[in-house]
């Protein structure tokens, strides 16, 4: 990966696990500079080596990538700090979800190559989903960029039409929330059943994990024919089944979906 000067503007959650997933992958920590209003956060980025700032303009104007990873809400007055730099010769990456490149081109007027970047939280095990789109301006140069950033913490795959950044907030961006509310349901009952709370919760979250790894590493095997393979005939976990199925899990599933992408759009028209 090449060695740019990268600036992090906003050190949360999603910036950290991104942080951190450079610098496993070899990434010098001396070329990042994050920013926040607080200390906490950055005090736990420096104690990495990484360089750290409260001014958002001092390392937006060092920097040869910047990535803006503040909440939607904040995006306006972040951008405020550095929107009258040129940015022309710098890489623009925004994780935010419900920020258009439209929206980003009025906050920053000078800025010309944007990838919006949608990741997740298991980024910070190296096991994250992103989706990437590039606006046209963007060179083959720009895009390496932004796929190796996103390479050092999990897979990613490539956007043709932005407006596909909101199924991948739905598909994976919001999902690890979705699994850790299936998660909670299962250790609750499993407790309601009579298991201590640690045990519950192992049962539940290994199975989970198993079942992730058995449908990656069967691509060949239909999803279906992998849910077939555990339900015997007349069996237990067709009995659980067809209560999924009464209450229409799908249609739930659905649902929930078209509300993440449903506020994702409404978010472009509020930030
Ligand atoms: N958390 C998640 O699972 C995902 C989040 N995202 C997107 O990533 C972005 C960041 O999300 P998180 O890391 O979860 O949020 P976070 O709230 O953990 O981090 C944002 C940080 O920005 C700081 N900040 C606020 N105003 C600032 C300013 N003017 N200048 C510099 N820093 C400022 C805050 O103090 C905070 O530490 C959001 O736009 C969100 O849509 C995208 C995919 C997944
Ligand atoms: O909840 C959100 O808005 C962000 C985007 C995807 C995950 N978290």
């Amino acid at each position: 990966m090449q060695q740019k000067l990268i600036a992090f503007i906003g050190a949360g959650n999603m910036t950290r696990a991104i942080i951190l997933g450079l610098l496993r992958s070899g990434y010098p920590a001396q070329k990042i500079i994050a920013t926040n209003p607080s200390n906490g956060k950055l005090a736990a980025l420096a104690e990495l080596g990484v360089q750290t700032s409260h001014n958002n303009r001092f390392a937006v104007e060092q920097a040869d990538v910047v990535v803006l990873a503040v909440k939607p809400q904040l995006m306006a007055t972040a951008c405020a700090d550095f929107a009258d730099q040129d940015l022309s010769q710098k890489l623009l990456i925004s994780i935010a979800a419900g920020i258009s490149v439209k929206r980003l081109n009025a906050l920053l007027p000078s800025a010309t190559a944007i990838v919006r970047v949608m990741p997740n939280t298991p980024s910070l095990l190296s096991v994250g989903m992103a989706g990437l789109f590039a606006n046209a301006k963007c060179g083959a140069d720009d895009r390496t960029f932004a796929a190796d950033l996103m390479c050092a913490v999990g897979k990613i795959c490539w956007l043709q039409q932005e407006s596909a950044i909101n199924s991948v907030i739905a598909t994976s961006g919001s999902s690890p929330a979705y699994f850790f509310l299936f998660l909670e349901a299962m250790q609750q009952q499993a407790i309601n059943m009579g298991l201590d709370p640690a045990t519950a919760r192992q049962l539940s979250q290994q199975a989970m994990l198993g079942a992730a790894e058995m449908a990656i590493e069967n691509p060949q095997l239909e999803l279906t024919t992998l849910r077939e393979q555990v339900t015997s005939k007349g069996g237990t976990t067709a009995a659980a089944l067809q209560v999924f199925e009464q209450h229409q899990l799908k249609q739930i599933v659905a649902e929930a979906m078209q509300a993440a992408v449903a506020r994702a759009e409404e978010m472009e028209s509020l930030f």
